[in-house]
């Protein structure tokens, strides 16, 4: 395919930086925007990973630029057709994602009024924490229709799920497929009932006790990184799940995707972002896949759109 359009990563931190490096790498891209606050930061980021470009044979350009306090900058993301929101504070060990919801709300609501203003069409990824409110949060700010917003929680928690699981049967991350779905948080739904190991159920490869020590260990898989790393979060894993949504809807793929989107009627349950599976394409989320769960994990994820709503319903005010 092609290299065309702009792809514009807002928060050049550890997630927003690596984002960045895995979209100008693809070489799908004429553009990759890098934005932050500090003075500088994304603009070095930028001259540094073009000069990789040689050596790692991509075409595909990344422009840096520092943002004001008034929107002062933001020009650079005028005609973005995907914008990635990675601005925030991430957590410190013994931090729930949730303690973060104030100070990143301020930040999340801020870049979204400007993303409105200067990229009007752009599908908004989100990634900020905590991911479903903050994703709520941005359609609310942006007014974009909801299909427009979505959030990256689903790809990277499956993805863990899957090492996990590989690691645990030492076979290749290939041959494994599993699924999470619900909240990034404490009401995450790993889903064994749609996870196999070279076609054989989870729950056949594997005996229940270890299954759920896997789904714990999924479930605390952001606080186990926070814990070893002392200060950050993780983002090799993240960014990539970023990025692959970043690609799908560049392609139009119509791939289905675990993902943080808007819920309105599926399974039963309305009027919230949740992890659900969806269809991705150049207008965002096309349309949501629901899949056939047993009726322990409808109901967890039942019990997880709650939880969140009650949550989302608050940023409104924040
Ligand atoms: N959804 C997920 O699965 C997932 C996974 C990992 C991390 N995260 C979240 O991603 C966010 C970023 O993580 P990180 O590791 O890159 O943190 P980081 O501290 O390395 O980077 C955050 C960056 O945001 C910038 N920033 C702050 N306010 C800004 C504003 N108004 N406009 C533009 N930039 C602004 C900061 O200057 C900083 O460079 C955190 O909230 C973290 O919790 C989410």
């Amino acid at each position: 395919m092609a290299r065309s359009g702009k792809v514009a990563v807002v928060g050049a931190g550890f997630y927003g930086s690596t984002t960045a490096q895995r979209l100008a790498e693809y070489d799908i891209f004429e553009t990759v925007v890098l934005t932050d606050i500090l003075e500088g930061k994304p603009e070095g980021l930028a001259l540094d990973m073009n000069q990789s470009r040689a050596v790692e044979g991509f075409e595909t350009r990344v422009v840096g630029q520092t943002t004001g306090p008034k929107g002062e900058g933001y020009e650079a993301i005028a005609g973005a057709e995907i914008v990635i929101i990675t601005a925030g504070l991430p957590r410190k060990p013994g931090m729930n994602r949730m303690d973060l919801i104030e100070t990143n709300a301020k930040i999340v609501r801020q870049v979204s009024e400007n993303v409105a203003k200067h990229a009007p069409e752009a599908v908004v990824i989100v990634v900020s924490n905590p991911l479903d409110e903050m994703t709520a949060l941005a359609q609310i700010a942006t007014e974009f229709p909801k299909n427009r917003v979505l959030g990256q929680a689903g790809i990277l928690d499956t993805a863990r799920f899957t090492n996990f699981v590989a690691e645990e049967l030492d076979v290749p991350v290939g041959s494994v497929t599993t699924l999470t779905l619900g909240s990034h948080g404490d009401t995450m739904v790993p889903v064994p009932s749609a996870s196999s190991v070279d076609g054989t159920p989870l729950t056949e490869a594997l005996p229940a006790e270890k299954v759920e020590e896997l789904v714990t260990r999924t479930r605390n898989g952001g606080a186990e990184v926070v814990a070893l790393l002392k200060t950050g979060s993780a983002y090799y894993a993240p960014s990539a799940a970023a990025a692959r949504m970043a690609k799908a809807v560049h392609e139009d793929s119509g791939e289905v995707l675990p993902v943080c989107a808007w819920v309105d009627g599926e399974y039963g349950i309305s009027g919230v972002y949740l992890g659900v599976t969806a269809e991705l394409g150049r207008e965002g989320v096309r349309k949501v896949v629901e899949r056939d769960l047993t009726d322990t994990e409808l109901a967890a994820l039942k019990e997880a759109a709650e939880a969140v709503r009650a949550k989302q319903a608050d940023v409104q005010s924040l």
